[in-house]
């Protein structure tokens, strides 16, 4: 709710800029306040609760309230969607955003588990998600459509002071009625399920309003800044990072409908043109996964050298560029740094409590870490025997304002989930440095491999395997053996150029012979990998990750 109200007090200080661009139109914080309104008067209206078939819906009981009945929320990252969110929260429900690339399967588990009462989509989602809506005995509406700042004033239209202070007095009124408390759930968000089943993790609105607090000032979000966002929106990255703390800091954020290697390129261009000059509309931040800066350094590499020189100056330009969500390679560190100056800033989070861990805004960014705790976030490492350790290998904990409030109706796994004094059980497996940098060695129970005795971390061996010439990406993963439990597997696609040159030859791009011998002044001989495949890509979620657990089964099998 604080994030509406900050959103509301930018709208009224600056009515007519833009707080978000999609599709070459801009929108005004006063036009998404008033998109939030009309969802806020969809949810609550009496046709609604009368034609509802929910419970929850019904017991609004001209409160105009909805009392933590949960929304569905569904359209590409657009205006519309941040007015459902607003709008939600506005009426007192759980907005629960559903990804566009679920299959049925995957989305009616959402929608069943979570117990949605009514599904907001806009227009190209509206068919399938009606169907849906019924399987789940869902309420299903249109998002209204947000308009776009005109070229000329409509008088038709309220004036935006009009509408602010609509929201406003709204706003006054549930926050003088204690209706919406701070305790009260606000998110629901679904684990990727790369180690289980999706859970739906509960956000509460004072959860949300610390989280966006903490990155503003840690990574100095302002006004001025415009973040270009090609993130999906059922994932804290793009939701928090790139989208609620932006708004929440008064920045505009521009919505490029998918990520597009030569789509970014050339909105940097076009924000920096060569002759020194910076457009009005000028992109000042970027924050993407490991794999969306190793595509944009391929079609860097595919460049011209008049458009290399073009493209590095303009990222050049940007204040700040981040990266997270997997472990960011050191050779594609590097290389990013080579080509734009920009080290990027490699942070740590997670569904539970969105972020946690970050290299400095200014100060050292080291890499092969993922920083310190950000304000107010307190982490320790929990050893095997309870302990906690400042120098040895352990569970990573983590005590925050934002961590989640519980799993939803799972009260068991979530009382499993903390350990004394509130402190969350992230299942990541990590260390400290000599100057206290956190170092992530992987999810326990994926990326954590026992072999012959040794634990090994997946991920380190990753990092040492993409510094072969010949490897573009690569998976490292442990599968069954009887004799040393588990066996080293690394899984890489090679480089198109070392793939043609091996086909020409009519060999593999890479032998197992080679790349051991290649290791074995890299790594341990514990730790060389003892069966390869090469594949063309590794399958990723819409985050960029690698489900090892589902390609631990398929290599099982
Ligand atoms: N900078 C980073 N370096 C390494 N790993 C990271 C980094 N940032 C995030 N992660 C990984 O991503 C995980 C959090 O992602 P998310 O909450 O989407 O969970 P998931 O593992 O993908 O899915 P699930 O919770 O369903 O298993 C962290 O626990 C960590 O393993």
């Amino acid at each position: 709710m604080e994030v509406v109200q900050e959103v509301l007090k930018h709208g009224s200080a600056n009515s007519v800029r833009a707080a978000i661009r999609a599709d070459k139109k801009s929108y005004s914080l006063a036009q998404l306040i008033a998109a939030s309104l009309d969802v806020h008067n969809i949810l609550c209206s009496k046709n609604m609760a009368r034609n509802g078939v929910q419970d929850s819906l019904e017991e609004n009981n001209g409160t105009g309230l909805l009392h933590g009945a949960r929304v569905g929320i569904v359209a590409k990252p657009s205006p519309e969607f941040v007015a459902g969110v607003f709008g939600t929260w506005l009426s007192g429900g759980v907005a629960v955003p559903l990804a566009l690339s679920y299959p049925e399967a995957e989305l009616l588990h959402v929608a069943n588990d979570s117990d949605i009462s009514m599904v907001l989509s806009t227009k190209e989602h509206h068919e399938i998600m009606k169907n849906l809506s019924i399987k789940c005995s869902a309420y299903c509406s249109l998002l209204p459509s947000v308009t776009s700042i005109p070229s000329e004033i409509n008088p038709q239209e309220p004036s935006s002071n009009e509408v602010t202070s609509s929201v406003s007095s709204l706003i006054t009124e549930i926050n003088s009625s204690k209706k919406i408390k701070g305790d009260d759930p606000a998110l629901i968000l679904y684990t990727s399920g790369t180690t289980g089943k999706p859970k739906g993790v509960v956000h509460t609105h004072k959860g949300i309003l610390s989280q966006v607090q903490i990155l503003s000032e840690a990574w100095g979000y302002q006004s001025e800044d415009q973040f270009l966002h090609c993130l999906p929106l059922h994932h804290v990255h793009g939701l928090f990072n790139a989208l609620f703390a932006p708004l929440y800091s008064g920045s505009v954020v521009e919505f490029i409908p998918k990520f597009s290697v030569s789509g970014i390129w050339q909105r940097w261009q076009e924000s920096y043109p060569k002759d020194a000059s910076k457009t009005d509309e000028a992109i000042t931040v970027f924050t993407g996964v490991p794999t969306m800066y190793t595509r944009l350094l391929q079609g860097y590499n595919n460049m011209d050298s008049d458009q290399q020189s073009a493209s590095s100056y303009a990222a050049k330009q940007l204040r700040l560029m981040m990266c997270g969500s997997s472990a960011l390679p050191s050779p594609l560190m590097k290389r990013w740094e080579e080509v734009t100056g920009h080290r990027l800033l490699e942070r740590y989070g997670m569904t539970e409590f969105v972020m946690a861990l970050s290299n400095p805004l200014n100060g050292t960014r080291k890499e092969g870490t993922v920083g310190k705790p950000l304000p107010r976030v307190e982490a320790k490492i929990i050893m095997e025997d309870g302990t906690e350790t400042t120098t040895g290998v352990g569970e990573l904990c983590i005590r925050s304002p934002s961590l989640f409030k519980e799993y939803w109706k799972r009260p068991e796994v979530t009382a499993e989930s903390f350990i004394e004094g509130g402190f969350f059980k992230t299942g990541d497996t990590v260390t400290l440095d000599e100057e206290g940098y956190f170092i992530i060695l992987g999810r326990t129970n994926a990326d954590i491999m026992k072999v012959g005795g040794y634990k090994l971390s997946a991920l380190e061996i990753e990092a040492v395997l993409l510094e072969h010439d010949t490897v573009l990406e690569c998976a490292v993963l442990g599968l069954p053996d009887e004799a040393y439990g588990e066996v080293i597997c690394a899984i890489i696609v090679p480089k198109e150029d070392a793939k043609k040159m091996a086909e020409q030859d009519s060999k593999p791009a890479l032998t197992l012979e080679a790349l051991t011998s290649w290791s074995k002044d890299k790594l341990a001989p514990y730790k060389i990998p003892t069966r390869l495949y090469l594949w063309d890509s590794l399958p990723r979620n819409a985050m960029g990750k690698v489900n090892k657990k589902e390609l631990k089964k398929l290599l099982g099998a």
